[in-house]
């Protein structure tokens, strides 16, 4: 096949010259009728043919189109029994295409230069490079740390930040230090939901120099073997992760801005000679895209409220435990809210393309990624404004409503919603809203007033939410077309039983049931009031478990006679949300409650539009 595209090349480039592309020009920023969601853009980066393709003679494959800055060209030649071959063309909408002659620079301010005051500010900020093996992820990858790390030193962000750098390498299950000397390091989920890099240093950077040695340093510590389509190809996913702490308000969130430089999806020609640990390799490699996949468009789908394609009106489901890279990332992709909320996040996916007609193959595997990758937002009519709602706030009503209702000392709106929407401010992190309300001139405001400003409209916007859920459940969809299980949520009779309320909590305990209590301690002294959800009784577990405190679960098997007298019951703790009256359920910190400690049943209410829960009870 090879040959037969170096022999016909000439007629190849006559029939590229001669196509005409059916699809209509696009509008920058939008595609087909959508527009490009400005916190998750999907580009593509097509790299120059490298001097060996050339003296190959293999000519180009893939273009970005001429005159139209989200459009990507493919084309192949067609062998045909009789006759001449011919031209077999595919095009590919994107956010934004980079061809050959891009530098580093030009993706750099285009596309990637958004997130580094994102982070700073306290968001989540996230690049991917993603393409076939030698397509120039790394290339790209690399150039643009550089491009962070000027960003980050040069000054010119405000604020004081404490940045810590950790670079990490994850091939198949394992995980290694890449900052050092690649030492087998252990993923884990803590108590709190939060994911934790077990035995990974993270290095205080101060200057853009300390910054590159580092970046060097891991990028020759990198695991690589050699392909057919790249010497040094990277077998593996390199995460550099920089975490930006804010000193002036401690109880804020980190920053995190990660670079990664994905490992080489593998094209077809370069598995033929591969052996069976290789083939191994490239299949997990292939598994982790794929998660990798539905966890960046579930997270999009996520963030815009809507469900997943084919579900009805099921909301997207973020699979982001089903491999190790998307567990490292938890923070990227988790929907459910972590001490509270849900990150704020901004998400960049460069799919790197190698432009060689004999890899076009490849190549479309790449480009059909980066399409299903895309989720598309309808252009949406402007909502009437309505002074209840934030998200129909312009940004003059938006600045006037601050201006009302922030207090004696009102902050200033023209610092804090300069330019924004009701509905962008409401995407801003957290730590910059506080961090814009505490530049109003006179140090008259508070970390606290900001952050009880912060609340006052965040709660302004759920409680909105909530009575558009209410009015929306009370219009009802016709009782047929719940589902089972919205049945079942909708049916108050499942959870109390008419006749619970004869039987004392205590004889009815089962798993499930949300319980207040009060932790004896030794003297007999009864701690806070707490409440926890009954997981089972502490003697169905084994042997090795221990709860939150480190107290060994099952009683029987402790031989602790003092612990295994009366009921006791593993339960999952309750814990306020930073909402007033909200719960979240921390699956993962377990307490023993005595059945004696046991105070009442509660009945907590989920509450889709802030996804906590309250008590009605
Ligand atoms: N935009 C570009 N301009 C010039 N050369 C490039 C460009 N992109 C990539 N290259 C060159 O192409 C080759 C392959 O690039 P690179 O190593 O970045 O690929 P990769 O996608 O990271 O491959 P792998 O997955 O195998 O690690 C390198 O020699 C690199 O210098």
């Amino acid at each position: 096949m090879e040959q037969f595209l170096i022999d016909n090349a000439d007629r190849y480039k006559e029939l590229v010259q001669a196509f005409k592309p059916k699809l209509t020009s696009i509008k920058a920023g939008t595609t087909g009728g959508g527009v490009a969601n400005p916190d998750f853009l999907v580009s593509t980066r097509i790299r120059p043919l490298l001097p060996d393709e050339i003296s190959q003679g293999f000519p180009e494959g893939v273009f970005s189109r001429a005159g139209d800055a989200n459009i990507v060209d493919l084309h192949e030649l067609k062998k045909s029994v009789r006759g001449l071959p011919s031209l077999n063309s595919f095009s590919y909408p994107v956010d934004r295409v980079f061809g050959p002659e891009s530098t580093t620079s030009q993706v750099y301010d285009d596309i990637i230069r958004p997130l580094v005051p994102w982070a700073w500010g306290g968001g989540v900020s996230t690049m991917f490079a993603y393409g076939q093996t030698g397509s120039g992820k790394t290339f790209t990858v690399s150039g643009l740390e550089e491009y962070v790390a000027e960003t980050l030193m040069d000054g010119g962000l405000e604020g004081e930040r404490k940045l810590y750098m950790s670079i990490i390498e994850l091939a198949g299950q394992t995980a290694f230090d890449l900052l050092n000397s690649r030492k087998q390091i252990s993923i884990l989920e803590d108590s709190f939901g939060n994911t934790q890099l077990a035995g990974a240093l993270e290095h205080h950077i101060t200057t853009k120099a300390s910054c590159l040695e580092l970046i060097e340093a891991a990028a020759s510590l990198r695991r690589t073997a050699p392909t057919l389509k790249n010497d040094s190809s990277s077998r593996s996913h390199a995460i550099c992760r920089i975490r930006i702490e804010n000193p002036s308000i401690p109880s804020a969130e980190d920053g995190l801005l990660y670079l990664i430089d994905l490992a080489g999806s593998e094209a077809a020609r370069d598995k033929t000679t591969h052996d069976a640990a290789r083939m191994k390799e490239a299949r997990e490699i292939n598994t982790s895209l794929s998660v990798l996949k539905d966890c960046i468009r579930g997270r999009a789908l996520v963030d815009l409220d809507l469900p997943s394609a084919g579900s009805g009106t099921k909301k997207a489901y973020v699979p982001f435990r089903q491999s190790t890279l998307t567990k490292t990332l938890k923070h990227v992709f988790d929907p459910a809210p972590t001490a509270g909320m849900r990150r704020s996040c901004k998400t960049v996916v460069v799919a790197c393309v190698n432009p060689c007609l004999a890899d076009t193959n490849a190549s479309k595997n790449t480009l059909r990624y980066a399409e299903l990758l895309r989720v598309v937002v309808l252009p949406k009519k402007a909502a009437a404004y309505n002074p209840n709602v934030p998200a129909t706030w312009n940004n003059e009503q938006l600045r006037g409503w601050i201006a009302n209702s922030s207090g004696t000392t009102p902050i200033s709106a023209d610092l804090l919603a300069p330019t924004e929407s009701g509905a962008q401010l409401l995407r801003l992190p957290i730590p910059e809203f506080i961090a814009r309300c505490l530049k109003t001139p006179g140090g008259g405001v508070s970390t606290e007033q900001a952050t009880a400003f912060q609340s006052k409209f965040w709660q302004l916007h759920i409680d909105n939410s909530r009575s558009q859920l209410s009015a929306t459940a009370d219009n009802g969809k016709p009782e047929a077309k719940l589902t089972r299980m919205e049945r079942l949520d909708s049916s108050a009779d499942i959870e109390s039983p008419p006749d619970a309320k004869d039987v004392p909590f205590k004889e009815r305990i089962r798993p499930g049931m949300v319980v207040s209590y009060r932790s004896m301690g030794k003297a007999g002294a009864l701690g806070p009031k707490q409440m926890g959800v009954v997981l089972s009784r502490a003697e169905a577990v084994g042997e090795r478990v221990r709860d939150v405190y480190g107290v060994q679960v099952n009683p029987t098997l402790s031989g602790d006679s003092e612990g295994a007298k009366g009921e006791r019951y593993l339960c999952s703790m309750v814990i306020p949300a930073i909402l007033p009256g909200a719960y979240d359920v921390s699956l993962w910190r377990q307490a023993v409650v005595a059945v004696e400690e046991m105070e009442a049943e509660i009945i907590l209410e989920w509450d889709m539009a802030t996804r906590y829960y309250y008590m009605t009870v």
